[in-house]
């Protein structure tokens, strides 16, 4: 029986992936062997010593500690691409809120008396929209910063919508820019981007390189008027920055996921309480795809959509299986298998893969290893952890 320990409100559907005859879900177990989580920030205190793993069902893991659950052998995973559509969305809806003054409109008729004679409110309404009028976003360009999963899909979405596109990402993989729309321009530099944008949008993560990314001295340098939206993560963006360049007027609008208390009552910023992936589509499918990932941990010790450990995923054989994780150094391999040798256990496949520090190897074997056998495992110097794995008992 596995424990799950969830945080956040998570999709009943992805709960519904762990049959409760092995799995036992809830939010507050002693001995959790995995942790399944959205925006909660992990203290490290709360990861005992009995978590396997870790879940985050979304996008952005800059709320887990990622590098002690390295160092403790802990893969930490996430649902790359399971929101981006809900996020996407609400990128649209924000450019067209800042292009129009939908919500001073809304606010300027909600205000008005429920006595008021209709006639007079017809009237009144007519004379007074002109105060609301704004203008298209088809024939403006959009800069998009990150063109990873909800950055290719903002891109394609601003196409539709007749907008010139504009992009920047000095990491963008392979497989990300076979996703790219190729009428998306790609820019050389962020300063060239912010220049020549009439909108702006953040979709990168938060990582010591972008804190802060958009200062001051990078909003110096965007065409006056410009609409910055961010619906990636506050860090990103230094709020003084952004209140100076709208006080000097350069910066016409700021869009954002991630109010601070600055830029509250300020007719010229859009505040939204972080429902960039708040849709009921959206929360299914990150809980699912994070649900499916942790079981085929737990049951397989199989790896897939880890921000830390690599990508690993062995047929299982019948029999035992063991999953070690070890320093990524040489000997340390070699020094596991003549232990099994030397117990004449016999490996019948086996798959070892390496990310960065650490590398990760899958092995079954014909027969169960004894307590012993673990312990000396266990101690094998560059080991972090070792698993065994038992077949599962649930399909
Ligand atoms: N508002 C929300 O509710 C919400 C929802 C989902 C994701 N997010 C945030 O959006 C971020 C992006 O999500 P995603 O699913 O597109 O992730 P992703 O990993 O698919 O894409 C991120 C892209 O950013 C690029 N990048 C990294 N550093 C960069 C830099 N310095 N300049 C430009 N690009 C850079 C990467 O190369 C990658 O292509 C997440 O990390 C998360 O913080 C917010
Ligand atoms: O990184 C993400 O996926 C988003 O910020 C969504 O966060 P949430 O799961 O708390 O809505």
């Amino acid at each position: 029986m596995f424990r799950i320990q969830t945080y956040n409100a998570i999709s009943v559907k992805g709960l519904d992936r762990f049959p409760r005859d092995c799995f036992e879900v809830g939010s507050d177990f002693g001995h959790p062997d995995a942790i399944l989580l959205r925006s909660h920030k992990l203290g490290e205190d709360e990861i005992l010593p009995s978590v396997k793993a870790i879940a985050r069902a979304g996008a952005g893991v800059n709320n887990i500690p990622l590098e002690s659950c390295t160092q403790r052998g802990i893969p930490v995973f996430n649902t790359p691409g399971a929101n981006a559509n809900a996020v996407k969305e609400l990128v649209a809806a924000g450019m067209l809120l800042a292009s129009r003054d939908v919500v001073g409109g809304i606010r300027f008729v909600n205000e008005l008396s429920d006595t008021m004679p209709p006639a007079d409110m017809g009237k009144l309404l007519e004379k007074e929209k002109k105060r609301f009028a704004g203008s298209e976003i088809r024939g403006k360009t959009l800069g998009v910063v990150g063109l990873g999963a909800i950055g290719s899909k903002v891109a394609r979405m601003a196409l539709h919508f007749g907008m010139e596109v504009i992009g920047y990402d000095p990491a963008l993989s392979v497989e990300a820019a076979w996703r790219l729309p190729s009428d998306v321009q790609r820019m050389e530099n962020m300063a060239s981007l912010f220049g020549r944008a009439d909108f702006i949008s953040l979709h990168l993560p938060v990582l010591d390189s972008t804190r802060g990314l958009v200062n001051a001295d990078v909003l110096a340098g965007v065409r006056q008027g410009t609409v910055l939206l961010n619906f990636a993560r506050e860090e990103i963006v230094d709020t003084e920055g952004v209140v100076q360049a709208l006080e000097e007027g350069t910066l016409g609008r700021f869009v954002t996921d991630f109010p601070h208390p600055s830029l509250l009552q300020r007719d010229d910023v859009i505040l939204m309480p972080h429902i960039g992936a708040s849709t009921a589509e959206a929360e299914e499918n990150c809980a699912v795809m994070a649900a499916d990932q942790l079981r085929a941990f737990l049951d397989h010790g199989n790896i897939r959509n880890s921000v830390n450990f690599p990508t690993i995923e062995l047929e299982r054989t019948q029999g035992c299986r063991i999953a070690i994780t070890n320093l990524n150094e040489p000997g340390v391999l070699s020094h596991i298998l003549t232990l099994l040798g030397d117990n004449e256990i016999n490996v019948v496949d086996m798959l070892n893969k390496s990310r960065d520090s650490i590398a990760y190897n899958l092995i079954d074997i014909d027969t169960a290893p004894g307590v012993d056998l673990v312990q000396q495992l266990e101690q094998v110097e560059g080991v972090v952890n070792v698993r065994v794995i038992d077949p599962p008992a649930c399909p």
